[in-house]
């Protein structure tokens, strides 16, 4: 296994000194959309397929990070708030495998695109029995008492500009929660590039197929990296330098 923090300038990005666990330089927000791309176009993945991979990887990492002995909480209640793109697709597929597990998932889901993959997704949540809520808390203390974790499944590499409603009334909401919350990919309403050092600060980012450049402005407790599905051949054509996922397991914790 490549070691953390070593530099290796031949050998492709290496390591960020530093800044353990992240291939430097990580995917520009092009190369992460122009990777994501050609898994679907050249490599024939289907969506459904990676977002299978990508939520499974979520919610093994927050079992991994957050067992379900680890809440204080009456049950092992988990809040999964989704956005309007495929990661909010992640976080439905992060919730169905949590309730596998043995949480309590409750999904938010605001803007719900009318397409089969979505609507797939939320029926198989709530033929588990997973709760959607009609609306989101106003209050963080409410999401405080009755959640002992957040899975922040809004946006993703695609996100850019400002924040646009609902989304930024809900971000601002999250931001004074004190329950810790779970990013995937990205920490939503980050620049995917240059961070947010006044936006959300998540306890843990779960990164898909590598972590973005905006990984390096993380200060939470765990950063794994997820969706082991990346072809060696893609690997090296954009240098991913990618470090060696333990066994069969499908997520690595990078710090
Ligand atoms: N290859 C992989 O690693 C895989 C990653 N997956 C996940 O997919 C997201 C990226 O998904 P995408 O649909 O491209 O975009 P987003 O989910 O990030 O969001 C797009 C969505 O958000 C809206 N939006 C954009 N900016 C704003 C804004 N400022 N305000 C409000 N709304 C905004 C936009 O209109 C779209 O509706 C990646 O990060 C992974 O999590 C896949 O699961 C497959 C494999
Ligand atoms: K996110």
């Amino acid at each position: 296994m490549q070691s953390r923090g070593h530099h290796s300038p031949q050998a492709g990005p290496g390591w960020v000194l530093g800044y353990p666990g992240v291939p430097s330089p990580p995917p520009r927000q092009e190369e992460a959309q122009a990777i994501d791309q050609e898994l679907f176009t050249e490599y024939k993945f289907s969506v459904d397929q990676l977002m299978e991979l990508a939520g499974l990887s979520c919610a093994t990492a927050i079992a991994k990070a957050y067992p379900p002995s680890s809440f204080t909480t009456s049950q092992p209640a988990v809040l999964v708030v989704c956005g309007p793109g495929n990661n909010g697709g992640d976080g439905l597929v992060c919730a169905r495998h949590l309730k596998m597990f043995g949480y309590q998932p409750t999904v938010y889901y605001p803007k719900r695109p009318s397409k089969p993959l979505f609507e797939g997704l939320t029926t198989q949540c709530k033929k588990m029995d997973i709760p959607f809520l009609p609306e989101f808390p106003a209050e963080a203390e409410f999401i405080d008492e009755l959640y002992g974790l957040v899975v922040d499944a809004i946006f993703g590499f695609s996100f850019t500009g400002a924040v646009r409603e609902p989304f930024g009334s809900i971000l601002s909401t999250l931001e004074r929660v004190t329950v810790p919350i779970a990013s995937i990919d990205i920490p939503s309403g980050w620049d995917v590039e240059k961070g947010k050092a006044d936006g959300l600060q998540p306890d843990m980012l779960i990164s898909l197929t590598a972590p973005k450049k905006a990984a390096m402005h993380f200060t939470g407790r765990y950063h794994f990296l997820g969706g082991r599905f990346v072809p060696p051949a893609l690997q090296e054509k954009y240098s991913l330098n990618l470090p060696e996922y333990p066994g069969t397991d499908c997520v690595l914790q990078l710090t």
